[in-house]
């Protein structure tokens, strides 16, 4: 090829056509310029619009769903279940977190007791009378043994706060109202106690409790954990409940621990995060959290946290549409962290935990807990802002209830207005889903169909059935909404 010839490779056919005419005028090629400029911002236009589409297609493929209700009515559960379902894999790796969450809550219950044990003094069980004034310790000598016994879990309360509340998040220990009274020893570190007392440890979602994932247990058998520095380090929690947990059974199996407890009508296998039937499994050096414990440890939530997945499984047409779940703290000072969140929502579910009704609230004790949750409900129902969102109830709890009834506490006694209907959790549900119905009826800016379910959030099956049917009740609703059905 001679030299300064170009290569077949190097023509351009479209430099051919592009090129400006040889003989263009200096009027033509203005002519030309403006011609090419104004076909540049037509294409620009139309990738503007078409990304503007883009972005719409893709808002109309996203749920917002909210969980409302007050502190301990189950949102943060049903947010895990939502997790569970259609996250597997994220939520089985998380579980290992969950651990010291769940050691928090054994080491709580237990102080509950021994709280219980150091406020009262019994008469012999024997006796059948009421609590003596006798001032002389009538706790037996091997029940405070087993107390003194049980002191290094003060330590590791301690060092489980710490763990879980990240540096700098100061508030997260802040108090919050709670009856117990701490005494791991009943006459020693008076001022130490107090400083821990009426706490209720909480975290706020998207806080870096969570932020490392953990191995799991060493080779050794000794257990790791990772705190909030991400280090694998030993899990001294764990290795202090294995080495108390004998101690902790005699205590949770001792008579005279619960005739304390039943005068002091402390019911704490109804109580959130109980873990005392289980202590054996719980403190094995190789503990891992099954998917039940998960459900069941307790951590308050304070602030609000948004969890998006897609619904992938079993979703057939609605494949690919993102949810955003929002989870909320539900003591009464986060109430109002809840109504930025109104007005862009497709649907509500709300949480009324029907076993609430011979309970008062933690942060306020002169408000029974089912009244508190009537009250909440009639502000949802009649708010304005949500006239055209689809409202869930569930009436959560009812496993409690349950067994509230069937050990002989009379609702009636509680709720006046249910007279002598039969003390059981058919009616009682029933009844309570016909009140909340009616309020629903009554209170709603604009008529819209009621859905109430009875549930327990911590059974998973039969939750797993009730969000099944609440995603497809929603998507559906929503893909009406955005004219796609
Ligand atoms: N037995 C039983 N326990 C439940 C049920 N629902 C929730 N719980 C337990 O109650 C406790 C409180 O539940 P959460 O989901 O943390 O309550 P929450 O509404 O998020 O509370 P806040 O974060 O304080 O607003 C947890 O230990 C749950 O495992 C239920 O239906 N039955
Ligand atoms: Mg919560």
């Amino acid at each position: 090829m001679p030299p300064g010839s170009k290569s077949a490779l190097d023509f351009d056919p479209l430099d051919e056509v592009l090129k400006p005419p040889p003989n263009e005028t200096e009027e033509d090629r203005l002519i030309r310029l403006a011609q090419e400029a104004e076909a540049r911002r037509i294409s620009h236009a139309i990738d503007e619009s078409l990304k503007a589409e883009r972005q719409q297609q893709k808002k109309k493929s996203v749920v917002r769903l909210l969980l409302l209700g007050q502190s301990e009515s189950g949102k943060s559960t049903t947010l895990r279940h939502f997790q569970r379902l259609y996250t597997p894999s994220a939520f089985r790796e998380e579980r290992i977190l969950w651990r010291s969450v769940i050691q928090l809550n054994i080491v709580r219950s237990v102080r509950t007791i021994i709280d219980a044990l150091s406020s009262i003094r019994l008469p012999p069980i024997d006796s059948g009378g009421e609590d003596s004034d006798d001032s002389s310790p009538s706790i037996p000598q091997e029940l405070d043994l087993l107390k003194m016994r049980l002191t290094p879990l003060r330590h590791i309360e301690a060092l489980l706060i710490a763990k879980l509340i990240p540096p700098g998040e100061d508030e997260a220990a802040s108090v919050v109202g709670c009856s117990s009274v701490s005494a791991y020893q009943s006459h020693r570190s008076r001022s130490s106690e107090r400083s821990w007392r009426t706490q209720e440890v909480f975290v706020r979602p998207g806080a870096t409790w969570k932020g490392a994932l953990a191995k799991g247990p060493r080779k050794d058998g000794r257990p790791t954990s990772l705190g909030n520095t991400g280090i694998a380090t030993r899990d001294e929690a764990q290795e202090v409940l294995h080495t108390c947990s004998d101690d902790i059974v005699s205590l949770w199996h001792d008579k005279l621990v619960r005739e304390v407890l039943r005068r002091r009508k402390i019911r704490l296998e109804e109580l959130p995060g109980f873990f005392l039937n289980d202590v054996e499994r719980v403190t094995a050096l190789d503990y891992i959290p099954s998917d039940d414990d998960v459900l069941r440890a307790r951590l308050k939530t304070v602030g609000v946290s948004e969890y998006r997945c897609e619904m992938e499984a079993a979703a057939g047409r609605e494949q690919g549409t993102e949810w955003r779940i929002v989870d909320v703290g539900g003591s009464r000072s986060q109430v109002p962290t809840w109504v930025p969140f109104f007005d862009d929502v497709d649907a509500i579910i709300f949480l009324a935990p029907i076993s609430g009704f011979d309970q008062v609230l933690a942060e306020d004790r002169s408000v029974n807990r089912l009244e508190d949750s009537v009250l909440l409900w009639k502000a949802v129902c009649s708010n304005r802002l949500l006239a055209n969102v689809d409202l869930v109830l569930f009436l959560n709890k009812c496993d409690i209830l349950d067994s509230k009834l069937r050990s002989g506490i009379r609702l009636s006694k509680y709720v006046r207005s249910y007279g002598d209907r039969p003390n059981d959790l058919e009616t009682a549900s029933k009844y309570f889903r016909s009140k909340f119905s009616a309020i629903h009826r009554e209170y709603s800016p604009l008529p819209r169909k009621f859905y109430g379910f009875c549930t327990s959030v911590t059974d998973t099956t039969t939750t797993a059935g009730i969000l099944a049917s609440v995603r497809d009740m929603v998507v559906r609703r929503h893909l009406k909404q955005s004219r796609l059905l």
